[in-house]
């Protein structure tokens, strides 16, 4: 799994939307995402036409219900091609041992599967808004540390995080288990509904594995330009 590249959130309405997209990257293999908002309007081929158009696909449906559920989804989701999937941490340490069982399930014996990574705190969530509406009273690098050591005791290839907390999530867990960072703002761009934002040179120097970049690449006026200096400020 290629993370030198920034993963490109397609949060567009239609495949034929995000087909349109990585045609302006002419030939380049990019790695992108696919949420629910193109996941529910295009149906799971989407995964297949972006994977097929040459790109690596980050799958994310941050599952999270209950573990038999869970396992279902994972097991409907395996065969696509997907490299990364999300599900909540806060579903569960078994709701997570489940996404993985379901997974090998779907695979069988000898095929690829996903890594699945763990939603700890989303980044649009700030501290005060945690203590307000979760009635957690650690502080939110706490809570996030917590959701890790679970993600990494059910097994799960690492988690999605903010770049704040990267580093003491590698710390408490270990080198190679992933945090992957959205919240990526460049310098100067528009924050939106996101809280916990860093720029993706910092990213880099805070011990991210992947950034996720949505808005700044996909609503900018020249995309493939966005993409290119991203790329460069996270590989600086
Ligand atoms: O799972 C994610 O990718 C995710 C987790 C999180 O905590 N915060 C977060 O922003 N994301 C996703 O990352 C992308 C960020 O998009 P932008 O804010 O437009 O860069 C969106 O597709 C979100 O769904």
């Amino acid at each position: 799994m290629d993370t030198s590249r920034p993963i490109i959130a397609l949060d567009v309405p239609s495949a034929q939307a995000a087909l349109d997209f990585v045609r302006l990257f002419e030939g380049e293999s990019l790695f992108v995402k696919v949420g629910m908002e193109l996941f529910y309007a295009a149906g799971p081929q989407v995964v297949t036409q972006m994977r097929e158009a040459g790109h690596d696909v980050f799958c994310d449906l941050k599952l999270h219900d209950i573990p038999n559920t869970v396992r279902g989804a994972a097991r409907s989701l395996s065969r696509l091609g997907a490299s990364l999937l999300t599900v909540h941490a806060a579903g569960g340490q078994a709701m997570m041992e489940a996404a993985l069982e379901g997974l090998r399930e779907g695979a069988g014996a000898e095929g690829e599967q996903p890594s699945v990574v763990a939603i700890t705190q989303l980044t649009s969530t700030s501290p005060e808004a945690m203590r307000r509406e979760q009635l957690i009273e650690v502080p939110l690098q706490e809570s996030v540390l917590n959701y890790a050591r679970v993600a990494q005791a059910a097994g799960v290839a690492g988690v999605v995080c903010s770049a704040w907390e990267a580093a003491a999530i590698k710390d408490a867990t270990s080198e190679d288990f992933l945090r992957i960072t959205p919240g990526i703002r460049p310098e100067g761009a528009d924050i939106g509904d996101q809280a916990r934002v860093v720029t993706p040179s910092k990213a880099a120097q805070m011990a991210s594995s992947g950034i996720v970049v949505g808005r700044p690449i996909v609503q900018a006026a020249d995309p493939v330009a966005a993409y290119h200096e991203i790329k460069a400020a996270w590989n600086s």
